[in-house]
């Protein structure tokens, strides 16, 4: 038997189908299914499909052009999907705009600022435009710029800008918030600032959507990666997910007086490990590519023991996020010619 507000609720939702239909509770905070989208003819995003649940932070990855910004745009609501269906908190974010824009924060990639309006002058004049919008103060000791509060907005620093931005994009306090390459332009110090205030964020409830070039900012941040390549996701999951299976490297310096015939094939792809150094002081280092850590150094062991060698300097690295970004992003092209070809496109059509 139902308790009493349980029962209550469960009418209310028999009674209520729209309501239902935009439960916020329930339904994932971001529901992307097969969306494509065009410029003219070009296909820049070719069929993605992800969910994002609340209270959880999602970051988007990929080469430069690969249709992050483009997916994260529809998702805020400013296009409408060519193809497929988007999501946002329940609603449709475009046809469904003003709703979503007041529960949602958006931290764009450039932010457009008046830069005779100092600090302070600037988040007063959004909090015009917000109906419950936090205190300047609150929020501008949030982003630690409440010291710069009398600084003309033209004379911050690009990492000060962009906490400027995030100041905006949290000030009617959302429910998720969208954050496009956030820590462009800041310096370590302020970089693992702003981590900490994403973790808090999350910590509090919000959910999160990012973009970031910086593999180690979403290594560091995210409970779930997508990797996009060419405007398709290559690899979605948690870090771990995505690294599984992706292997590991073994290094150690090659003893003295081994030539490279008398190194050990190991159960790894090809057997054979790439060779360095060996002149100008530099030690011989060997180093195998293997799938399986765990049999590889069984035989290395097996066979330094039988020979009487030491491993000196042997090492183990696990594949990380980087690794698997690069080997992707070669897999769908090379990143260099991608970057090349977006940039021409960019030039001719934007
Ligand atoms: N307004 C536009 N007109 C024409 N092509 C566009 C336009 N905006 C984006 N594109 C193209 O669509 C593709 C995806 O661009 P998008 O900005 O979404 O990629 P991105 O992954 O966010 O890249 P970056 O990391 O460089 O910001 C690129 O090839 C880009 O050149």
């Amino acid at each position: 038997m139902p308790r009493a507000p349980e029962f209550l609720h469960s009418v209310f939702m028999r009674e209520n189908p729209t309501f239902r239909q935009k439960d916020r509770s329930t339904s994932p905070a971001v529901d992307v299914r097969e969306l494509q989208q065009f410029y003219g003819t070009y296909e820049a995003v070719r069929g993605v499909s992800f969910t994002v649940a609340r209270g959880e932070l999602f970051a988007l990855l990929g080469t430069n052009g690969a249709g992050k910004t483009t997916t994260l745009e529809v998702m805020e609501g400013y296009r409408a999907p060519g193809a497929g269906t988007v999501r946002v908190l329940g609603l449709d974010p475009y046809r469904d705009g003003p709703q979503v824009r007041r529960r949602i924060g958006v931290m764009l990639q450039e932010g457009g600022f008046f830069p005779e309006l100092t600090v302070r002058e600037t988040v007063d004049c959004w909090r015009g435009f917000i109906s419950g919008a936090r205190r300047t103060r609150e929020v501008l000791d949030q982003v630690d710029l409440a010291g710069r509060a009398g600084v003309r907005v033209g004379q911050l620093s690009g990492g000060e800008r962009r906490r400027l931005d995030l100041a905006l994009a949290v000030l009617n306090g959302p429910e998720l918030l969208f954050l496009d390459e956030p820590t462009t332009g800041m310096d370590p110090e302020a970089r693992r600032n702003t981590w900490r205030l994403v973790e808090e964020l999350r910590a509090n409830g919000t959910t999160v959507v990012l973009t970031t070039h910086y593999l180690e900012e979403a290594q560091q941040l995210a409970d779930r990666v997508a990797i996009m390549t060419r405007g398709r996701i290559a690899a979605a999951g948690t870090v771990a997910d995505v690294l599984s299976g992706r292997g590991a490297t073994i290094t150690f310096r090659v003893p003295a007086g081994l030539r490279a015939d008398d190194l050990p094939a190991l159960p790894a792809p090809g057997g054979a490990p790439a060779l360095t150094g060996g002149d100008q002081g530099v030690p011989r280092t060997a180093t195998y590519a293997v799938d399986r850590t765990g049999p590889a150094l069984a035989a290395l062991h097996r066979w330094a023991a039988g020979r009487d060698v030491e491993l000196d300097g042997i090492e183990v690295r696990t594949a990380s996020l980087e690794d698997v970004f690069l080997a992707l992003a070669e897999e769908g092209g090379t990143a260099r010619a991608e970057q090349t070809e977006q940039a021409g496109r960019k030039a001719g059509i934007r």
